[in-house]
């Protein structure tokens, strides 16, 4: 499979490294204000970049009928006009928040807590997401699909960072040095804690989870999420 890499940092980085071992190329690569190899020669995209780049490289991709594969988190107010885009195209594009295997499981594993314990009111849900200095979003859009999955099944309105309002559901991010990934879900009442977490002690299940999405987008028309990918059911 040859593969353009838009955004060339931490994840790209890796991203092409487990590609190479697995027998793919890399056609192209780009960062800020540079980039090698040429993009038509692509056939699939993996963005993994800023949310101030996303739009405009899943654009680049669609635009060019490149299938796209896009990691980049903050940016998903856009979203709608990229399903737009992608469906004026007739394109191939995938987006989430996290490609980990074991993060897909993890979000299969929330919804389902949240359902059993939707009728226990003396439980008070919240999220804490933990990551590296560099981080320019928070909270963090793994933080986000999961407060999603739990407000599908409370009673709790919306999700805000750092609230004590009892209506909303509390999302804490923190930032410490060269932590890769840490969500970690608690339902406390006065009696005990219910808490679950998942640590990425790395970031190859990101990057091996998009490579994955990428052999399996290539050939595909439409718009599909990561469960499509993984065949995890909706719950
Ligand atoms: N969905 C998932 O599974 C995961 C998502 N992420 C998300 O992926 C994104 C990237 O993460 P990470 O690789 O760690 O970040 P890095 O900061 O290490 O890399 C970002 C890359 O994007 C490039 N870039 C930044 N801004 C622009 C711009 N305006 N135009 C073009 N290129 C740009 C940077 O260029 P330069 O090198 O010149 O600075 C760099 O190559 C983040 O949003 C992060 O939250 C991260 C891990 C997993
Ligand atoms: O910026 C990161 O590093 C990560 N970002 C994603 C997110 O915002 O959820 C996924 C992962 O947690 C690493």
């Amino acid at each position: 499979m040859k593969i353009a890499l838009l955004g060339y940092g931490k994840m790209g980085k890796t991203i092409e490294r487990l590609a190479l071992e697995k027998g793919h190329s890399v056609v192209f690569k780009s960062s800020i204000d540079s980039s090698e190899g040429n993009f038509e020669d692509a056939e699939v995209a993996i963005e993994f970049s800023s949310p101030e780049a996303a739009v405009k490289n899943i654009s680049k991709a669609l635009e060019a009928r490149i299938p796209v594969v896009s990691g980049t988190t903050g940016w998903l107010e856009k979203y709608d006009e990229m399903v737009k885009l992608c469906e004026k195209r007739n394109g191939s594009f995938i987006s989430a928040s996290n490609f980990s295997i074991g993060v897909n499981l993890f979000f299969s594993i929330n919804e389902y807590a949240a359902k059993l314990m939707a009728p226990w009111k003396e439980y008070n849900v919240s999220v804490e997401e933990i990551h590296h200095l560099e981080k320019k979003d928070a909270p963090s859009g793994t933080a986000i699909t999961i407060a999603e999955g739990i407000l599908k099944h409370s009673n709790k309105k919306n999700w805000k960072l750092n609230t004590s309002e009892e209506n909303s559901l509390n999302i804490i991010a923190k930032r410490e040095e060269d932590v890769k990934g840490t969500h970690l879900v608690s339902y406390d009442s006065e009696i005990d804690t219910i808490s679950f977490v998942h640590e990425a002690h790395s970031r190859e299940g990101f990057a091996k989870g998009a490579i994955l999405a990428a052999e399996w987008l290539k050939d595909k028309k439409g718009i599909f999420t990561m469960k499509d990918v993984l065949r995890i059911d909706e719950f």
